[in-house]
């Protein structure tokens, strides 16, 4: 299917929702009318974009768990934990991995096995399977705004459902919730259907109903570099604004050096927003989302705190919007709520005690911010290039072509190419460059940060180096130094 970057007509996506929500009953629940009408009724406080809004103009950091049960007396209990004791300003809902993968009847078993045992047999909540009342049911429970949180290829009920459920906001694109997530999903497919996620959200905001989108911003979460996620983060913008969504949060995983991370976030916004008026959309509001480290944890739950503290620090210092927080329960798996609320304190503390300073426009961070724009702005031209101006097309082209190419995703519609490494400060950089499309003088960068860690370590630059980066972190460190 021929895939471009323009608005769907309301023929093409009416008729492709009849069919989408006949994929599960509940999709009957559905109704668009009474959806706009009841999510009209929800306050203004609680609706997710108002609240980054007011967070904007008070200078201030959210913060923000992911969280989700199977069983929704459970998962209402929890987001309620997670606000009072947690102190959390946004909330969540996390979809567990069957809901993903569209495997809606191995959902409804996990529920059946949940209600059985008393406990959660899902890793997250299954949407499609509880239907609107449900999700009704759990957003009107709590007084701050919701988000689905997730990882699905093809999200179009999932999005319809939670629309009408009640939550404010809905994370995921067409790139960022494939090449990361999935190995056979093809591209085409994937940003076809975030186009019809996309859709129905411009249609809720022609509708008078602000929905906000934050497209997953940190890809495999292992040594991204920054103008790898920055890049895939503008085209999903710019994909979602083409279909009349007007509140996105564009989004970036700790990396883990203090400057480079700051840095990425300042470049993340002010491409986003110069990206989104060159293409004509004036009324999109921008907002960032910092993810606390999306590496392997500790299992020691006192440095896990201190895993969990640094990336607060770092979200704070960047004057991100909202940080996502992590727990000391990361290394072993779903958390219990009282870990996640421990993982939010110790956040806000941090955010609180930060409140005061702000990193952004120091010499050092505004040079490695310039670098990453210059980056940025390499791939995206070849993507229009190739595209001749479609960003749809273009994307689709550039990862046939390892132009996008993202490390260690499992795709295999991902090159696999490129290869980072850290610098002799734990910056990322690029040990092989495959096929990005960075001038000369830039590639010239990355070669000569990566020699003088060799230098220091004397060593020559090699794929060793990524090997031992990717396993320095079970051992506390950033850097894998030669041993
Ligand atoms: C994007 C991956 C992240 O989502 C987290 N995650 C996935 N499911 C849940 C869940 N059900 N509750 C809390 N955290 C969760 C997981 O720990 C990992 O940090």
């Amino acid at each position: 299917m021929e895939v471009t970057n323009k608005k769907l007509s309301d023929d093409v996506f009416f008729a492709e929702r009849e069919e989408v929500l006949q994929q599960w009953p509940t999709g009957k629940g559905v109704n668009f009318d009474e959806a706009v009408k009841y999510q009209q009724s929800i306050a203004h406080n609680r609706r997710f974009g108002n609240k980054l809004a007011q967070a904007v103009k008070d200078g201030v950091t959210l913060i923000q768990p992911r969280a989700g049960v199977a069983l929704y007396t459970q998962h209402i209990k929890l987001l309620q934990y997670l606000e009072n004791e947690g102190e959390a300003d946004l909330l969540p809902s996390t979809v567990d991995s069957y809901t993903r993968l569209n495997r809606y009847h191995e959902a409804e078993v996990g529920i059946e096995k949940s209600k059985e045992s008393g406990r959660s047999m899902l890793n997250g909540f299954p949407i499609v399977n509880y239907g609107v009342d449900i999700c009704r049911a759990v957003t009107s429970a709590l007084d701050n705004p919701v988000q689905v949180r997730h990882g699905t290829p093809d999200a179009r009920l999932l999005t319809e459902i939670s629309i009408a459920g009640g939550f404010t906001s809905y994370e995921g694109g067409g790139i960022s919730y494939n090449i990361p997530y999935s190995k056979n999903h093809s591209l085409e497919k994937t940003i076809r259907y975030w186009q019809y996620t996309d859709r129905l959200v411009g249609m809720y905001e022609e509708a008078g109903v602000s929905i906000n989108r934050e497209p997953f911003g940190p890809l495999t979460g292992t040594l991204i570099p920054p103008c790898i996620s920055n890049s895939v983060a503008i085209i999903e913008a710019l994909l979602a604004a083409t279909q009349g969504v007007k509140d996105i949060t564009v989004g970036y995983g700790q990396c883990g050096n203090l400057i480079q991370d700051i840095a990425a976030v300042r470049s993340l916004k002010n491409m986003t927003e110069e990206y989104l008026h060159k293409y004509g959309f004036n009324d999109v509001r921008v907002t960032t989302v910092f993810h606390q480290w999306m590496g392997g944890f500790p299992q020691d739950e006192s440095k896990a705190f201190g895993v969990i503290s640094w990336g607060a620090a770092a979200a704070a210092l960047s004057k991100a919007t909202k940080v996502i927080v992590k727990t000391p329960h990361e290394a072993m798996g779903v958390p219990t709520m009282e870990a996640n609320a421990a993982g939010l304190r110790a956040t806000k503390q941090i955010i609180s005690m930060l409140r005061d300073q702000d990193l952004r426009e120091i010499p050092e961070v505004v040079k490695e911010s310039e670098i990453i724009n210059r980056e940025v702005n390499c791939i995206l031209d070849k993507i229009e290039e190739l595209g001749k101006g479609d960003i749809a097309i273009g994307s689709i082209a550039a990862f046939e072509a390892g132009v996008l190419d993202i490390p260690f995703a499992p795709s295999r519609f991902n090159a696999g190419k490129v290869m980072p490494a850290r610098d002799n400060y734990g910056a990322v950089r690029i040990l092989e460059m495959g096929n990005l499309p960075l001038s000369q003088d830039l590639k010239d960068f990355h070669r000569m940060k990566l020699e003088e860690r060799g230098k220091f370590e004397h060593r020559d630059v090699s794929f060793q180096m990524v090997i031992d980066d990717v396993y320095a972190i079970g051992k506390g460190f950033l850097v894998g130094r030669k041993n």
